[in-house]
């Protein structure tokens, strides 16, 4: 289908947000009068802008408080459209919305409005214009898309038509599904919008927290799916007014903008993409590492120092099937000043097919050979820029990237660690929403409630995707706190290993002396008032400093190391499918984490 968006969605000025638009690969724009109003650009210029940039302008809006005005208004009003009529024809441009009064002005008179309305698209259609008629959530009288096609249908004109707006039909709670009685060819437009589910005033939730469709809560796809039965073929187009985003990268924005348009419409079975190829485990997490620190804490951790790679200056070192690759040549490269986490390898059954689909859903594709290894590895870029290896480890049927390191003999002592648990990624502080729309649709991770933890010095938002089996979970973290409050505070990204038995190593790194995060003693008092734990576990708990956590079903604990450069590790162990994270246990995590460096 065709893909609109409008402009008010990005930052930046109507020039540079029809570029970005464009680059993206929309197909047409509606203009927010706003963007026109501030612009140098004539409306002719805009026009053969959009045309150069093979953009179609689909709307010009917002035109408002139109419908159901007393007599002596009514000409104030025929006299500000004929204005506007002359700059969309300026602008070419043949279609307007009129969105319903919020005026205190307008009377409660369906007739009377639909009577106006008649009388404004006749006027319109003598310029070649046709009006969308939309109701705001928070009209005065018409709040409803069933009440603004009701007097859309008593105007009976044809170029008078009805503007459907994902938003203010879910957000107020009405029934999408009564959609289907309108005639296809009377929905003039569509616009489609998310937002997270929140309670609070229906104006400001529209103004400031609109998202794009799959980064929310409301039901876009369904919705869209009774749209599509009425035989509505015009273009789908987004629209949405969010703080973040008005101060976004421009050109990311539209990118991510569009992917989920490409995702929406993979939903409603409109189009054919690759399908998801869900991980099914870490192959590695490699890490940008100078100097002896982050050697130095595998070794405390158990890990064997397994391979160095023939050609270039990375090492691997495994223990049970957790790998970290560390590699001491990317810092000259690619700018990591210190140690951070530079790539993660997923392990795919079809690696070609999981970069098919990445590429499908517009993910930067890194090209090739950037790998860790020489095997040609697909890879492409996550939101925090971190790169995604899409791998196939020994299997014969693929080339796998540990043939290119040569095995050492390995003399390490294991501490239990069987695997990585999950990965922790640092957003930046823009992309939240783009990152979890990212991995939703480009690896089919599922997305799960997003979380506000609090640190000493800010906020924590956090929301973790998993696989459906939980052999990929990612935590994707933005800090937003006070920069001066630590080194890497807000940019830390962690590796959490998991252990058959945490117990065992919490003794081996107290006997190193690498000792866990130390934690507070009053933590462990409320410990023992939440929870009504084995007096054993609980002293045992105390004394080596692991946080502990239960859900329905199972228990966690979990200890953390000491930060290196951006980096830390945790180790964890889930008893009897604890699915979590320990996100009750992060806000003295994080404060412990914020005393050590002091
Ligand atoms: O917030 C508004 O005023 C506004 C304007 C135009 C729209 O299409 C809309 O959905 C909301
Ligand atoms: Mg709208």
């Amino acid at each position: 289908m065709r893909t609109s968006i409008a402009t008010v969605c990005l930052s930046g000025t109507l020039e540079e947000k029809l570029t970005a638009i464009a680059a993206a690969g929309f197909d047409g724009v509606e203009i927010f009068e706003n963007d026109l109003l501030a612009s140098p650009l004539s409306p002719e210029r805009i026009r053969d802008r959009a045309a150069e940039l093979g953009l179609a302008i689909d709307l010009f809006q917002p035109f408002r408080d139109v419908e159901a005005v007393p007599e002596d208004l009514l000409a104030r009003t025929l006299r500000r459209a004929e204005k506007k009529f002359a700059v969309m024809e300026r602008l070419g441009a043949d279609l307007m919305l009129v969105c319903s009064s919020v005026s205190p002005a307008a009377l409660d008179d369906d007739a009377l409005a639909a009577e106006q309305l008649r009388l404004l698209a006749e006027r319109a259609a003598a310029h070649g214009i046709r009006i969308a008629y939309e109701a705001l959530a928070w009209g005065r009288h018409v709040n409803t898309y069933d009440h603004a096609w009701r007097i859309v249908r008593q105007a009976d004109h044809p170029a008078l038509g009805i503007c459907l707006d994902s938003f203010h039909i879910l957000s107020r709670g009405s029934d999408p599904k009564g959609i289907e009685e309108i005639p296809g060819e009377k929905i003039f437009f569509l616009q489609l919008a998310d937002a997270p589910l929140m309670a609070m005033d229906v104006l400001q939730w529209s103004r400031h927290y609109r998202c794009f469709p799959g980064q929310g809560g409301l039901d876009v796809a369904g919705l869209l799916e009774h749209v599509l039965r009425t035989g509505y073929e015009g273009p789908l187009s987004l629209e949405v007014f969010n703080d973040v985003f008005r101060q976004g990268d421009t050109a990311r924005t539209a990118v991510d903008a569009l992917r989920s348009l490409i995702a929406l419409e993979e939903a409603a079975g409109r189009t054919d993409l690759p399908a998801p190829v869900v991980p099914t485990g870490f192959a590695f997490a490699e890490l940008a590492s100078t100097g002896p620190e982050l050697p130095a804490l595998l070794t405390e951790l158990g890990f064997a120092r397994t391979g160095r790679h023939h050609s270039k200056p990375v090492e691997l070192w495994e223990q049970g099937d957790a790998r970290i690759v560390l590699n001491s040549g990317l810092d000259a490269t690619t700018g990591h000043p210190e140690p951070a986490l530079a790539a993660i390898g997923l392990e795919t059954s079809d690696p070609a097919a999981s970069a098919g689909r990445a590429r499908a859903l517009l993910a930067p594709v890194l090209p090739r050979h950037r790998a860790v290894a020489d095997a040609p590895l697909d890879a492409v870029a996550a939101p925090d820029s971190t790169e995604l290896f899409f791998c196939r480890t020994e299997h014969p049927d693929h080339p796998s990237w540990t043939g290119d390191f040569t095995p050492r003999a390995a003399s390490a002592a294991p501490a239990g660690i069987t695997h990585i648990d999950h990965v922790a990624l640092t957003q930046p502080r823009h992309h939240f929403d783009e990152a979890s729309l990212f991995y939703r649709t480009v690896l089919g991770l599922r997305p799960h409630e997003s979380l506000e933890l609090a640190d000493p010095y800010g906020l924590l938002r956090s929301r973790a995707v998993s696989g459906a089996d939980g052999s990929v979970r990612l935590a994707l973290n933005v800090a937003q706190i006070r920069p001066d409050s630590g080194p890497s505070g807000s940019l830390r990204q962690h590796i959490a290993l998991h252990s058959r038995d945490i117990v065992a190593t919490a003794r081996r790194l107290w006997e190193l002396g690498a000792p866990p995060l130390p934690i507070p003693g009053n933590y462990y008092d409320d410990l023992e008032a939440r929870h009504e734990l084995d007096p054993g576990l609980h002293r045992t708990l105390r004394e080596l400093g692991l946080l502990y956590d239960q859900d329905d079903g199972g228990s966690f604990l979990h200890l953390y190391t000491a930060t290196v450069g951006r980096v830390f590790f945790e180790v964890v162990q889930r008893i009897d499918g604890y699915q979590g994270y320990g996100a009750a246990n992060a806000p003295v995590r994080l404060a412990a984490q914020h005393a050590r460096v002091r």
